[in-house]
């Protein structure tokens, strides 16, 4: 890219990439949301994700040690508070652990990261690697797949309430809270990116940015596609779904 796209163009751009690479496209999740995983497949997606919600604050606490301007740390800092929580019990992470519980995977199994694919733990390092390693720019374009992430959870929580009994409004209320947080962190985000892609060699890195984060979503669910859904070989030591079918529901 040679010409200096106006701030508009930019956003267009980045749109654009979400059209075409975001994760709402992947065969994985079309299969999720239309109810056409079994209990063990969803176990399975839910027990691998846990990892990029641990690691989620984790990367944001690394692009803030990169701030040098109290004014953006003051506004960064809130997704540590949103995944973390101010006290044990609250926040993301917690609320993604009530997925698992609801799903009867054990919480100590999920965290000790033991039945993780390796591919989600080397795309999920790599976003943290990222966001070390690029400019402060590039760490903040590459937050931008949440521009997209509303839609697809809209559609996620509505199809996985409609197909599947094993989970309810409360395993799923991970996503409630997103549904104001994302909009809120795209906001400024994008707005940060426009403000200071000032080169065309800087909006193409911008660009270049949010296309590998989409690939860090991408991979994570060629993975469970590839592990649990089309498995050609086992994954020594990854976990094992015990049943397709959760366990009957016991009267109480
Ligand atoms: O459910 C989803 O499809 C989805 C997507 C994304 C995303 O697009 O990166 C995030 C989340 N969820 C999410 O829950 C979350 O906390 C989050 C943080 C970030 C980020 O890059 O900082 N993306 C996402």
């Amino acid at each position: 890219m040679t010409t200096l796209l106006s701030p508009e163009e930019l956003e267009a751009r980045l749109r654009d990439v979400g059209k075409r690479r975001y994760h709402s496209l992947h065969p994985f999740h079309k299969l999720l949301h239309n109810g056409q995983l079994d209990f063990g497949q969803v176990q399975a997606w839910a027990l691998n994700r846990y990892y990029y919600q641990a690691m989620i604050p984790v990367k944001d606490s690394s692009i803030l040690a990169r701030m040098d301007d109290a004014e953006l740390r003051r506004i960064w800092r809130q997704r540590i508070i949103d995944h973390d929580g101010h006290h044990e019990g609250e926040g993301g992470i917690a609320r993604w652990l009530k997925l698992t519980d609801g799903l009867g995977i054990d919480r100590d199994y999920v965290t000790s990261l033991r039945g993780l694919l390796p591919a989600t733990r080397f795309a999920v390092d790599a976003y943290v690697h990222f966001v070390r390693e690029k400019t402060l720019l590039e760490a903040i374009a590459s937050s931008l797949t949440e521009m997209f992430s509303p839609g697809i959870i809209g559609e996620r929580v509505a199809g996985m309430l409609k197909n599947y009994d094993f989970v309810s409004k409360e395993t799923l209320a991970y996503f409630e809270n997103r549904l104001t947080e994302a909009p809120r962190d795209a906001d400024f985000a994008l707005d940060y990116v426009k403000r200071n892609a000032r080169t065309p060699e800087q909006q193409e890195a911008a660009i270049r940015a949010l296309e590998f984060k989409c690939d860090v979503l991408w991979v994570q669910l060629d993975a469970l596609y590839f592990a649990y859904v089309d498995p050609k070989m086992a994954y020594p030591g990854a976990f094992v779904p015990q049943s397709s079918a959760p366990p009957a529901r016991r009267e109480a």
